[in-house]
């Protein structure tokens, strides 16, 4: 029989710091045959294109959470091809805005189909150090995202104060007084976790989630095909920012290729390693549909060409 592949899924909201850290497990662990689910509401994956590397077994699953009833059946077949390809460990990254309270029926169902297969060793939750507060009174999913994991890894902490982390811990402590916490800058953690039993140590919670077809939050993918001004492109960010849980994308500019991410105020352009991708920019909006007017005029009040916005 073969050995249960060793599960973990990696949540937190949207910019937290997820994908940064998967970046470092499998940087750091090239000699584990490791496969990566992401889970991305937008039509277009960005993230997928920031770990994708020869020989690394991925599957995206797009346009919604793998919480939702819509996407459970694609999550569970994307659970089923990793145990086709044999891999030893392997990490789901949700959506920033999933709510994974119903994990423990998704791995009833594939235990259904797989009996065996894969054994759930927890979930870990990252913590956006300057915004978890306020996205804490704000969105329900935040703490649903914590109840449900083992690990807190408060992410960021480059950017707050030690009193800001002390009253972060005792916050988490109050929500869920059994779960491990541990902090780091850029995703640098200790790989031991891999290792552990976290579900051990504090184990699940069972519940429903909030994610529903209905309650979708309105994303939209932008695409053109010129080259723009670099600090052109940041005013245009600059002013659509607040209307936006998340923008994230690659863009090709006057100072070369360039990964945009923008969480909260904080808008990061940075040049990318990955070079010769088309222009692709996502936005989650905050404000429904209602977000592609600013969007279009934000647009023409930076650039004289068209881009495409769907
Ligand atoms: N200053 C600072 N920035 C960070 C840190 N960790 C991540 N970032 C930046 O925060 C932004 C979001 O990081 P990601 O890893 O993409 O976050 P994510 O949770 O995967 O985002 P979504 O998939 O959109 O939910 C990126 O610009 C990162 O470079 C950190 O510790 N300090």
């Amino acid at each position: 029989m073969r050995t249960p592949i060793n599960l973990f899924t990696i949540n937190g909201f949207l910019g937290s710091g997820k994908t940064t850290l998967l970046k470092n497990v499998l940087e750091n662990n090239k000699h584990l045959k490791i496969g990566v689910i992401q889970n991305e509401f937008g039509k277009i994956g960005i993230d997928g294109e920031i770990i994708k590397k020869d020989g690394l077994e991925i599957v995206e699953v797009n346009r919604g959470s793998i919480y939702c009833s819509c996407l459970q059946l694609s999550f569970i077949s994307a659970l089923k091809e990793m145990v086709e390809r044999e891999v030893e460990y392997l990490i789901v990254e949700g959506s920033g805005l999933a709510d994974p309270s119903n994990m423990n029926e998704i791995l009833d169902a594939l235990h259904s189909v797989m009996p065996n297969a894969m054994h759930y060793k927890g979930s870990i939750c990252l913590i956006d150090a300057p915004q978890f507060l306020d996205q804490l009174e704000e969105i329900e999913t935040v703490e649903s995202q914590l109840i449900h994991s083992q690990l807190a890894v408060i992410n960021k902490v480059d950017l707050v104060n030690t009193n800001k982390i002390r009253k972060i811990k005792s916050v988490i402590k109050e929500i869920k007084p059994d779960i491990l916490i541990e902090e780091t800058t850029f995703g640098k953690y200790d790989m031991e976790f891999l290792t552990k039993n976290l579900v051990e140590i504090s184990p699940m919670h069972f519940g429903e989630t909030s994610n529903s077809v209905d309650n979708k939050p309105k994303t939209l993918s932008m695409t053109f095909d010129k080259k723009v001004d670099r600090s052109k492109f940041k005013n245009f960010i600059d002013l659509i920012k607040k209307d936006c849980y998340r923008i994230k994308g690659f863009i090709s500019t006057n100072e070369g290729f360039t990964k945009i991410d923008a969480v909260g105020p904080q808008v990061d352009l940075i040049n990318s390693e990955k070079e010769n991708l088309d222009s692709k920019v996502v936005f989650i909006s905050k404000i429904g549909p209602q977000i592609i007017r600013p969007i279009f005029a934000a647009w023409e009040s930076n650039f004289d060409f068209e881009m495409k916005l769907r």
